[in-house]
């Protein structure tokens, strides 16, 4: 059986977890903090124990408590890529690279041939002489990315890789990843706190609390109509699909155009996400709208959390879930709200962020 497959108790640390996970699939793992997210690394890269169970790759079992296996870290096949790159100080960025074919038997020469082309994958070439100490932060990730896979890895785990990265260059490793895990259909394991990111590089989402998973499912499921509070509370973003006719605008499959933000070229298939709190709702469609979107919605259900009011649309037209917005319950009252009311949702530009859709 291709594929991750983990079954694993850790008992001193409240964790139960089953995973299945198909090769070329790459899985997102959401929870609060102390929920079990880097337990779940640790215990497939061969960092922890569990009490009982197994962890399997590929068919062939890492670790198993009824028959003893447990391989160590280095001959698993998984390479871990961390929120800062720990690149080996004292080497330069082509030795780093290097180090993992040099580690399994190649010559200097092959490995450094190995190295230069990894290098050059991630757009890195021109830094191989240079020391960890001169990299900005996304460089010197770029180079972790490309150290862990010249190490030839059955299975990538990202843990939160783009998390110690500052807003500039966040965008561009999460594209850089985004094209690894796509186009070369790595199998991977993500921890993220970033909705963006699962929505960007995953085609599953595990949400896990106090050790055990409570939600499960494809991305687009969990993060459109999530059921655990912590899904809601980090999801619940709404996401429109369509195609993208020009940098900045979506058009749907029902024809309604959104604008916004993002540089998907032109007959990209797409997503656009904004948030529920982004959206202003109005009566009748605002005369000066422009740059804003004018979404035309019919009220499916008004839910009252505390003082805000989330106002779900009927589902669109293709049967996807429809358009929420976070409004006070002053304005929920002023605009007398009711389920089969027509109102307009109208979200400014800059909060509408346009991304290339997910695997279908
Ligand atoms: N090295 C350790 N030894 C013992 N218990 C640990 C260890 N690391 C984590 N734990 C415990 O295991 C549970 C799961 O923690 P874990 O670090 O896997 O969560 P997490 O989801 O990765 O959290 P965060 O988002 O804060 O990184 C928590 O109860 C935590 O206190």
């Amino acid at each position: 059986m291709s594929g991750l497959r983990v079954h694993a108790r850790l008992d001193h640390r409240g964790v139960e977890l089953d995973v299945e996970l198909d090769a070329g699939q790459v899985l997102a793992v959401l929870g609060p903090n102390g929920a079990g997210k880097s337990t779940l690394l640790a215990l497939i890269a061969g960092l922890v124990r569990p009490d009982h169970g197994r962890v399997e790759l590929d068919g062939r079992a890492l670790t198993d408590t009824t028959t003893g296996e447990f391989l160590p870290a280095h001959a698993r096949g998984v390479a871990m890529l961390s929120q800062q790159a720990l690149l080996f100080p004292h080497l330069s960025v082509a030795e780093n690279v290097a180090f993992a074919p040099r580690s399994r038997g190649e010559n200097r020469s092959a490995a450094r041939e190995i190295a230069t082309r990894w290098l050059r994958d991630v757009d890195a070439e021109p830094l191989a002489g240079r020391r960890p100490s001169q990299l900005s932060g996304g460089q010197a990730q770029r180079v972790a990315i490309a150290r862990a896979l010249a190490a030839d890895p059955r299975l990538l785990l990202l843990d939160e890789p783009m998390a110690a990265l500052d807003v500039g260059s966040a965008p561009a490793v999460r594209r850089l990843l985004r094209r690894i895990l796509r186009e070369e259909q790595r199998t991977a394991v993500l921890v993220t706190h970033d909705v963006l990111d699962a929505l960007a590089l995953a085609d599953h989402v595990i949400v896990l609390e106090s050790g055990r998973i409570v939600e499960r499912g494809t991305v687009r499921e969990v993060l459109t109509t999530p059921r655990s509070d912590f899904a809601a509370r980090m999801a619940g973003v709404n996401l429109v699909p369509g195609t993208i006719t020009e940098p900045g605008l979506l058009r749907t499959p029902w024809g309604t155009t959104l604008s916004g933000i993002g540089d998907a070229e032109a007959g990209t298939e797409a997503v656009a996400l904004f948030r529920p709190g982004a959206v202003a709702v109005h009566l009748e469609p605002p005369e000066h709208a422009s740059p804003r979107n004018v979404i035309p919605v019919t009220v499916a259900e008004l839910d009252v959390h505390g003082n805000t009011v989330r106002i779900r649309g009927a589902d669109h037209p293709d049967g996807s879930t429809g358009p929420a917005a976070d409004v006070t319950a002053a304005a929920v009252a002023d605009l007398d709200l009711a389920p089969g009311q027509h109102v307009y949702f109208v979200v400014k530009t800059q909060e509408m962020e346009l991304h290339p859709a997910l695997a279908p």
